[in-house]
């Protein structure tokens, strides 16, 4: 069979914040074709998903029917579907695209621990790729990179997240990652030094089975924002990292695109594909 000159890619929740700076970034590549752009809101079907992303017509209409592009994605040959929509739905749209043969690169954010477990063996029995990425920006992996080395020094660490108030799910993924990638096995973080009691319910955050703190914030004005905060006495050190443009996310996903093709099943994380 020759080999497939551009990967086919069906973007799911197209016209969303994230969706339609992913159709501008998709369509610019030269090794991706668009072929569906799915998204749910009834104001907007059928129009052309290039004239809502901002980029100019591109002839893809969006469309709600995610598993007819599936088909048509797999139909033309070894496709892939970039995933931004909701907490709610991620979970069934990865199962129907590894079902339909299409690798899943997965953006959205909120799945729980058991049902990542879940898809990765799903993906492994279909001997599908898999990437499901809680933040596509290398500022991110950095400054997570940063904190792992601290931890292991620093034995108070809390985690402060900032985020626009349409965010439908808390903490981050970025932020719950974060705390995963400072569990070391026998270590507990943040060891009390006076008994706390919280005399308003939430007040000291969210706590990790190894005692990170998660704390989040949601307001209009932001964007997506982080800060690691470790102290010592006489000393805190604070790593923090700033978004100001989605943009920054799009190096990050159409590399995902690219290394999801190969793979046979599912991985967790940029940092485990740059
Ligand atoms: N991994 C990363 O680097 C990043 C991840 N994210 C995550 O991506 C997700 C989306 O974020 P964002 O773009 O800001 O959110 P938006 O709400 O702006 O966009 C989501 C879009 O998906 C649509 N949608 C929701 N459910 C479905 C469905 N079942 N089928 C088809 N379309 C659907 C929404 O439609 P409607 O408006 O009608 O609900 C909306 O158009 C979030 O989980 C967020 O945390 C965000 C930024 C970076
Ligand atoms: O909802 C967002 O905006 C973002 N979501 C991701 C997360 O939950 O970590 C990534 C980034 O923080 C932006």
């Amino acid at each position: 069979m020759a080999a497939q000159s551009t990967i086919p890619v069906v973007v799911n929740g197209a016209c969303g914040k994230m969706g339609r700076e992913v159709i501008k970034a998709v369509t610019a590549a030269e090794d991706m074709t668009l072929v569906a752009a799915i998204d749910k809101n009834p104001a907007v079907l059928g129009e052309d998903i290039g004239e809502i992303a901002g980029c100019g017509p591109v002839e893809i209409p969006v469309t709600p029917d995610l598993e007819a592009a599936l088909v048509q994605a797999q139909s033309e040959g070894l496709a892939v579907m970039i995933d931004f929509t909701h907490p709610d739905t991620i979970y069934n749209s990865v199962r129907a695209a590894i079902a339909y043969g299409v690798r899943p690169v997965v953006g959205t954010t909120g799945l729980t621990a058991d049902q990542i477990k879940e898809l990765a063996e799903f993906a492994e029995k279909a001997s599908i790729g898999c990437l499901i990425i809680p933040n596509f920006s290398i500022g991110v992996v950095l400054m997570q990179q940063a904190a792992q080395q601290a931890a292991q020094y620093f034995n108070h660490v809390e985690i402060i997240e900032l985020h626009h108030n349409q965010k439908a799910d808390a903490p981050s993924g970025t932020a719950i990652q974060t705390a995963q990638m400072l569990s070391t096995p026998d270590k507990a973080f943040n060891p009390a030094q006076v008994e706390e009691s919280e005399k308003m319910t939430g007040a000291r955050g969210s706590t990790t089975d190894d005692g990170i703190r998660i704390h989040s914030v949601r307001l209009p004005g932001l964007i997506a924002h982080q800060e690691v905060l470790f102290g010592a006495p006489g000393q805190l050190y604070t790593l923090r990292h700033d978004t100001s443009d989605r943009a920054c996310y799009m190096p990050g996903v159409l590399l995902a695109v690219r290394r999801v093709m190969p793979l046979k099943s599912l991985i967790y994380g940029l940092d485990k594909i740059l």
